[in-house]
C-alpha cells in the first residue's frame, strides 16, 4: 500500500478538515467551504457493524509538504500502481487512486468490510436478506445456478435459461411466426415495462445490440399516451410482425398495465390477434400471468420472488429481449459470474466491488453527502448511468436503517456520456459547487479492428475521445475533485455482464456497511398510493359533474361547488388541477372564466351520461 496517507486530504480545499466523529469537531471544521454545506448529523451515522467506532478521516495533514505530494506525479503514479485492480479474464481494471482515502481510513473500514463480506456470503447462501419482505436475494444464482440454495431453484434457473434460448431461436429462425405478417417472421420487439422491468433491457440493448439485429427493439416504459402512440406509430404496418413482451415482476404495475391495454387496442384497431404475439414475463399467478394464461398468449416466462426488479436483468427480464436481438446471453452471464467470483474475495484491496463501496463511503462520508457522476466515454454505454440510478438510488435511498433508526441514506447518481457532457455540465463539476465525485468508464477499443484511420497525422477520432477522458480526469483532480476510473477493453456481452455484477455487488456491500436493506423500496408505495387517491377523486368529480350536467338546463358548477358536492372541500386545489387536466383534453367544458383564474371557472360535462347516474 502506498505510504501516502493523507495524500488527498492534505489540501484544505480538497478534503475538508473533518471526521465522521461529528461531535468531536470544532464548528469550523464541520463544513467544507468548497463542497457540501451539510454537517453530518449523528443520526446519519451508520450505527451497526461497528457501532461504537466512527471512521475517522485523516484531517491533520494540511501542510504544504502534503499539498506538494498531491501534485507530485511520481507519488501519484505510485499510488496508481499501488491501488490498481485488474481482473485479467475480463480485461477489466479499476483505478481508485484519485480518491483520497488514507491508509488509516482503509484500516478502520476493514472490520466493517469483513462483516459485510460475511453478510454477503449468508445472502448468497439464501438467508432472508430482505427482512421487511421476508425474501431471499438470489440474483447471483442466475449466473451460477449451482449456488442456488435448493435443487428445485437450480433446475428452475437452468430450465428457464434453456427455454429462453430455444424460444429466441424459434422466433429468429421463423419457426414461430406471427399469424398475419406478410414478412413471415417477427421483425420487431415492443417491450412494455417500467423501472427494473425496462432499465436493464434498455441498457443492454443500447450497449450490445448489433447494427442489424434479427429483431429491433422499442420500449413503452411509461403511461404517457403520446409516448405510447409514438412507439406504435413508428411500428406502423410492422405491428403485424411485432412480438410484444410485457414485463412486470409483480404483474400489477399500473403503467405497465396501461401500456398493455393501449397496445392491445392498437392490435384490435389493426385487426390483429394480440394473444398470438404477446409474451409475459412475470411471477407465477400474478394478474399479468393469469391474464396471459387465460387469453392464451404465445409464451410466458417466470420472474422469481427472490430476484428484485432492479437486479433482474439477468433473469428472463433482460435475457429474453437480449437473446431476441442476437446478443450472446450466455456470455453476459459468464461475465457476470466471473465478476461475482472476483468480488467474493474477502481481501478488501483485491475486491473491486469493495473498493468501489469503500470509495463511495469515503467520498460521501457514508451518508451520500456527494453525488456520483457516471461518465462512460462510449456512446453505447449511454444508459449505464440511468440503469445505475435505479440500482443505486432505489437500493440505498432509505429512511431507516435495519435497526429502525432514521438515517435518510442514499447516493445520488447521474450522468450521460463523455465527451458530450463536457459541453454541458463539466464546467460546474470542475469549478462550481463541489458536491460530487466522478466515475469514468473507459473503453480501450475505439472501433472494431481494421476500421480505424487517422483524421490528422498520428491521431484518430478515438484518440480524441481518449484525450478528452484523460484530460477531464486530470483537470478535475487538479481542482480537488475525486474520481474513480473503470476500464474495460471492449463493450461485449461479457464486459457488460461484468459491469452489472460489479455494481450490484458494490451496492450490496455498501448497504451492509451502512446497515440498510438494499432490497426493498417502501418509499415508492407512497407515490403510488397518492396517485390512486387522485384518480379516485377524479371519479367523484366526474360523477358530480355528470349529475349537474344531466339537469335541464345544465348546471355549470364553480370549483367550490364541485368540492362541496365531492365532500372534499380540503381537496379544492387538486380538484382544480383535475378539471384543468380534463379540460385540456376536451373532457369537460368551461362555461365561464378560464383555467388561468380558478375562482372564475364554471364547469360542466359536454355530455350527460345517464347510465353513470344510476350506476
Ligand atoms: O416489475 P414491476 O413489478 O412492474 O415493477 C416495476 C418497478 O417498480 C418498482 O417496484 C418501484 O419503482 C421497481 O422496484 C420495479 O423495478
Amino acid at each position: 500500500m502506498a505510504s501516502l496517507s493523507g495524500l488527498y486530504s492534505s489540501s484544505p480545499s480538497l478534503k475538508p478538515a473533518k471526521t465522521l466523529s461529528v461531535k468531536a469537531l470544532p464548528a469550523a471544521l464541520t463544513r467544507d467551504s468548497f463542497s457540501f454545506p451539510h454537517t453530518p448529523k449523528p443520526s446519519h451515522l451508520p450505527l451497526t457493524l461497528s457501532a461504537s467506532r466512527a471512521v475517522s478521516r485523516d484531517i491533520s495533514h494540511t501542510t504544504d509538504a502534503k499539498k506538494e505530494l498531491l501534485k507530485d506525479p511520481n507519488a501519484l503514479w505510485q499510488r496508481y500502481l499501488d491501488w490498481l485492480y485488474q481482473q485479467k479474464d475480463l480485461g477489466l481494471y479499476l483505478d481508485v487512486s484519485r480518491v483520497g482515502f488514507t491508509d488509516e481510513f482503509v484500516a478502520e473500514m476493514e472490520q466493517r468490510f469483513q462483516a459485510a463480506f460475511k453478510a454477503m456470503e449468508d445472502l448468497e447462501k439464501g438467508s432472508i436478506a430482505n427482512p421487511d419482505e421476508g425474501r431471499m436475494v438470489g440474483h447471483y444464482w442466475l449466473r451460477d445456478s449451482k449456488l442456488a440454495p435448493k435443487p428445485t431453484l437450480k433446475t428452475l434457473i437452468e430450465k428457464t435459461l434453456d427455454s429462453i434460448c430455444s424460444f429466441a431461436d424459434d422466433i429468429i429462425s421463423g419457426k414461430i411466426k406471427p399469424p398475419s405478417s406478410p414478412e413471415g417472421r417477427f421483425t420487431q420487439i415492443l417491450s412494455v415495462g417500467i423501472g427494473g422491468s425496462a432499465l436493464g433491457p434498455q441498457f443492454v440493448a443500447e450497449a450490445l445490440a448489433p447494427d442489424n439485429p434479427p429483431l429491433k427493439i422499442r420500449f413503452i416504459d411509461n403511461t404517457d399516451p403520446a409516448g405510447i402512440d409514438h412507439q406504435i406509430a413508428q411500428l406502423g404496418p410492422e405491428l403485424a410482425s411485432t412480438l410484444v413482451i410485457v414485463i412486470s415482476k409483480s404483474g400489477g404495475t399500473p403503467e405497465t398495465r396501461n401500456g398493455l391495454l393501449e397496445v392491445q387496442k392498437a392490435f384490435r384497431d389493426a385487426g390483429l390477434n394480440f394473444a398470438k404475439q404477446g409474451v409475459a414475463i412475470t411471477q407465477e399467478n400474478s394478474l399479468l400471468d393469469n391474464t396471459a394464461r387465460i387469453e392464451g398468449w404465445l409464451a410466458r416466462f417466470p420472474m422469481y420472488d427472490w430476484v428484485g426488479g432492479r437486479t433482474s436483468v439477468m433473469s428472463a427480464v433482460g435475457l429474453l429481449p437480449a437473446a431476441l436481438q442476437g446478443i450472446d446471453i450466455r456470455e453476459m452471464l459468464s461475465g457476470a459470474a466471473i465478476m461475482d467470483e472476483a468480488t467474493r474475495t474477502t481481501s478488501l484491496k483485491n475486491n473491486p466491488a469493495a473498493l468501489l463501496a469503500m470509495c463511495w463511503y469515503w467520498a460521501t462520508d457514508g451518508i451520500g453527502s456527494k453525488d456520483m457522476v457516471i461518465l462512460p466515454y462510449k456512446d453505447s454505454l449511454l444508459l449505464f448511468s440511468r440503469y445505475l440510478q435505479q440500482l443505486v438510488m432505489e437500493s440505498l435511498g432509505k429512511e431507516f436503517d435495519l435497526d429502525g433508526n432514521t438515517v435518510n441514506q442514499g447516493l445520488t447518481v447521474y450522468g450521460n456520456k463523455g465527451s458530450t457532457d463536457q459541453h454541458a455540465y463539466i464546467q460546474q463539476l470542475r469549478e462550481g459547487v463541489h458536491n460530487f465525485f466522478a466515475t469514468f468508464i473507459e473503453v480501450l477499443r475505439d472501433r472494431p479492428p481494421g476500421h480505424d484511420w487517422e483524421l490528422e497525422p498520428g491521431v484518430t477520432c478515438g484518440d480524441y475521445l481518449f484525450g478528452m477522458l484523460q484530460g477531464t480526469r486530470s483537470a478535475l483532480y487538479a481542482n480537488g475533485r475525486e474520481s474513480i476510473s473503470v476500464t474495460i477493453e471492449e463493450v461485449t456481452p461479457r464486459t457488460v455482464g461484468a459491469l452489472i455484477a460489479l455494481y450490484e455487488r458494490a451496492v450490496g456491500l455498501y448497504a451492509f456497511i451502512v446497515n440498510i436493506n438494499a432490497y426493498h423500496q417502501p418509499g415508492v408505495e407512497a407515490g403510488k398510493k397518492a396517485a390512486a387517491e387522485v384518480l379516485a377523486l377524479q371519479k367523484r368529480v366526474l360523477s358530480v359533474l355528470n349529475e349537474a350536467s344531466c339537469k335541464d338546463p345544465v348546471e355549470p358548477l364553480t370549483l367550490d361547488e364541485v368540492a362541496d358536492r365531492c365532500h372534499a372541500p380540503e381537496e379544492i386545489e387538486m380538484i382544480y388541477k383535475i378539471i384543468a387536466h380534463m379540460s385540456a383534453n376536451d373532457r369537460v367544458l368551461i362555461a365561464e372564466g378560464s383555467c388561468g383564474s380558478p375562482r372564475s371557472v364554471k364547469v360542466y360535462l359536454g355530455e350527460c351520461n345517464v347510465d353513470d347516474l344510476y350506476a
